[in-house]
């Protein structure tokens, strides 16, 4: 395992042959459709097959907790892990934080309701610079981290790990 900016990685995940769903937002597209790739690239870099990965898009954070929850319990295969995906920018008002803790506890709830692991792909942002950075899109002297890449790896061993 070796420590890089706060994750720990274990090495030798093989996610051969595990389904994974991914559940993406439309808000603040750009910045979401780099974690999504960064997820992606990421699940196949440890061995999980591109037909085995299902990519769905629904429009805001809001909404990840119930189309998680829907498209898990209405797979006709079973999916071994959930990586929901969205970008959260805060305004003027409130509604960032209303949204931001509706759909940490909401996602958090269908992991444990449905009994598959679903990774937190939520960037809660105080400004766009860091949601840029954090899909490794740093528009400063550093590009920063895609997170998308640790989402990956925690799916693949949450899964592995619900497997027993
Ligand atoms: O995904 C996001 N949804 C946002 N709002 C929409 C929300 O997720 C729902 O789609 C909407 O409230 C309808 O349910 C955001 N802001 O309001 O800032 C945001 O930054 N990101």
């Amino acid at each position: 395992e070796h420590f890089e900016k706060g994750v720990v990685t274990k090495a030798g995940l093989n996610g051969t042959g595990l389904r994974v769903l991914i559940v993406h937002t439309r808000w603040n597209l750009p910045v979401v459709e780099a974690l999504v790739k960064g997820t992606v690239n990421t699940l196949q870099a440890h061995g999980v097959e591109a037909t085995n990965i299902v990519i769905k898009d629904v429009p805001g954070a809001y909404e990840l907790p119930f189309a998680s929850q829907s498209l898990l319990q209405s797979a006709k295969v079973p999916f071994d892990a959930c990586i929901s995906i969205g970008v959260l920018i805060k305004g003027s008002t409130m509604h960032f934080e209303y949204i931001a803790d509706a759909t940490s506890q909401g996602l958090m709830r269908v992991g444990l309701d449905t009994r598959i692991p679903v990774i937190f792909g939520v960037l809660t942002c105080l400004t766009e610079d860091q949601a840029f950075e954090r899909a490794g899109l740093g528009r400063g002297p550093s590009k920063g981290h895609n997170h998308g890449e640790d989402w990956a790896q925690a799916a693949i061993e949450m899964a592995l790990l619900n497997r027993g």
